[in-house]
């Protein structure tokens, strides 16, 4: 070989072996972390489930906020309050983007407003599209399509309480799907709350932490899919995604042609879609993407509250006690009561607390390179919050909460933000929407969740008695994350059973009644 050839050879494998030597090497100007090796960074320690336990640990050895390195790429993890505060709420124009998602790009064609830049036209329009029907006062509007939901829960129940678990999601699915489609699906087997829970369980495989890090090892985009698992994974994920998305908008299109009037989201966003110069596409992927954020959510949200309740009787009692001296025998919960009912709502609020459904959201990105505390976060750099333990701050720390570890829902009645009386000034603080987000990110769907969540268990408790299956559960309850719950996008427990009966015969007369009063078509 040529003299020259060889040196430009030689020059050029070994500034490729230096470049590759750098990789996973955390820069001085990052948040610290734990130590990296060569190349794969901290990729070894990247927990596989619930990573917010082991961001946890890192957050008491490291501090609030910290790095971690993914072969050449970086993440940071935000576990204390004052940097949550500052980052992502003070400086939400700069912080509210989001890292790339290049297999999600694959699976929605780049239309998942959830993952979509925040400088961009298709994420704006989104938001301000779903606004009205999202909004505090939109929200007052849906009153029949709950109390027809609830009634069906509370009536298949009554039928079939060993069922109890398997109920829920269907209620959420179908509240969602009748605001959004007019379409609902109250069955646990019917075709779109069975295509929903196929779809979804793909959308979680597809982008569990096990799935390849296409993002953070770029060539791995490039490898043909016979090689490729995962890119067979994308291609049936976005078929089912498809499906449900398109079967939905078919139906919903059909009946509005023939003449049917249902005052959906989807059919006020057809009427203006020449104004706001949406396509076709684009509508049923803003229309889908509400049913993957607000129904599966919720429904944990339920599933947490009645696991924490069936192992506190105490609170439990509590609770009814309360709705029952508001409410009385002879009528349902509405969603008004709610206000008169403080103990309920503490429930709620330590539910949130003790088993938030999302403990590190979505992450958000910086849209330019970001200077916070002496570090720099690159641009697009995933930035993860931790609300589950928060160190120097929120949710489980012991300086802030009394018991932080107990379902204690009382300590909402002592402060409003549930911590300790008389924290010194600027300690606690806690934001009471912190587990829906943050800055211009905040969830869209707090109001709907909360307001049809609340009526969901006002009634359940008015209804209901539950307790464990066996004596012996009792006492003391554990409160096992890694055994109790499943691996996946949202924080819900495994299926459990427990012993449900109807409080009274009055009470079940008037499930029946209202049952019979709302209609509700599969
Ligand atoms: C208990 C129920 C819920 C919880 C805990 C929850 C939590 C969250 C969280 C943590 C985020 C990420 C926020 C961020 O990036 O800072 C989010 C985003 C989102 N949520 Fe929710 N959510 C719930 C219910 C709902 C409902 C009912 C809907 C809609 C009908 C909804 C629609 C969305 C959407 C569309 C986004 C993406 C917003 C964006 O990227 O701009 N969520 N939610």
């Amino acid at each position: 070989m040529d003299k020259n050839i060889s040196f430009v050879v030689l020059l050029a494998v070994a500034w490729l072996t230096f470049k590759l030597l750098r990789f996973g090497r955390r820069d001085k100007n990052l948040p610290p972390g734990p130590p990296t090796i060569p190349i794969l960074g901290n990729v070894h320690l990247l927990p596989r489930k619930f990573p917010f336990l082991r961001f946890t640990e890192w957050a008491k050895e490291y501090g609030g906020i910290i790095s971690l390195k993914v072969v050449n790429g970086t993440i940071v993890v935000l576990s204390d309050m004052r940097s949550i505060t500052e980052l992502l709420d003070d400086r939400s124009a700069e912080l509210s983007s989001r890292p790339a998602f290049s297999g999600l790009d694959v699976v929605t064609g780049g239309k998942y407003f959830v993952t979509a830049p925040s400088a961009s036209h298709f994420w704006k329009i989104s938001r301000k599209v779903i606004q009205p029907m999202v909004s505090p006062q939109g929200v007052q509007k849906y009153f029949l399509i709950q109390d027809a939901e609830t009634t069906q829960l509370l009536y298949d129940i009554l039928h079939c309480p060993e069922e109890f678990y398997s109920h829920i999601s269907p209620t959420t699915l179908s509240f969602i799907t009748s605001i959004v489609f007019g379409k609902p699906t109250p069955r646990h087997d019917s075709p779109v709350a069975t295509l929903f829970r196929d779809f979804i369980l793909q959308f979680s495989k597809a982008f569990s932490p096990e799935a390849a890090p296409v993002d953070f090892v770029p060539v791995l985009k490039y490898i043909p899919e016979r090689w490729a698992p995962w890119k067979k994974l994308w291609r049936d994920t976005r078929e089912l995604q498809r499906s449900l998305y398109f079967g939905l908008l078919d139906d919903a299109e059909k009946r509005a042609s023939s003449g049917i009037k249902q005052n959906t989201f989807v059919e006020r966003i057809i009427e203006r879609q020449a104004e706001l110069g949406l396509d076709r596409e684009t509508i049923a992927y803003i229309c889908g993407v509400l049913l993957d954020g607000g129904s599966e959510t919720t429904a944990s949200h339920l599933k947490n509250l009645f696991l924490c309740l069936v192992k506190s009787p105490a609170s439990l009692r509590k609770a009814q006690k309360e709705i029952d001296n508001v409410i009385g025998e002879r009528r349902m919960p509405v969603p008004n009561d709610i206000h008169n009912l403080p103990y309920v709502q503490a429930v709620i609020k330590e539910t949130h607390r003790l088993r938030p459904v999302a403990p590190t959201a979505v992450p958000h990105a910086p849209v330019n390179d970001c200077e916070y505390r002496g570090y720099t976060i690159p641009k697009g750099t995933p930035i993860f919050m931790n609300i589950w333990q928060i160190k120097d701050g929120v949710f489980h720390d012991p300086n802030i909460f009394e018991r932080p570890e107990d379902f204690w829902p009382e300590r909402y009645l002592l402060t409003p933000d549930g911590t300790k009386p008389g924290l010194p000034e600027g300690v606690g603080n806690i934001r009471s929407t912190l587990q829906f987000g943050s800055g211009k990110r905040l969830c869209p769907g707090m109001h709907l969740a909360n307001t049809n969540s609340s009526l969901a268990i006002m009634r359940l408790l008015w209804a209901f008695d539950f307790a464990p299956m066996n004596e012996s559960d009792r006492q003391p309850p554990t409160w096992d994350i890694e055994n109790e719950y499943l691996d996946g996008i949202t924080l819900t427990p495994k299926p459990f059973q427990c012993k449900i009966t109807p409080r009274s015969k009055e009470k079940v007369e008037v499930i029946k009644e209202c049952y019979e009063r709302t209609v509700v078509l599969d």
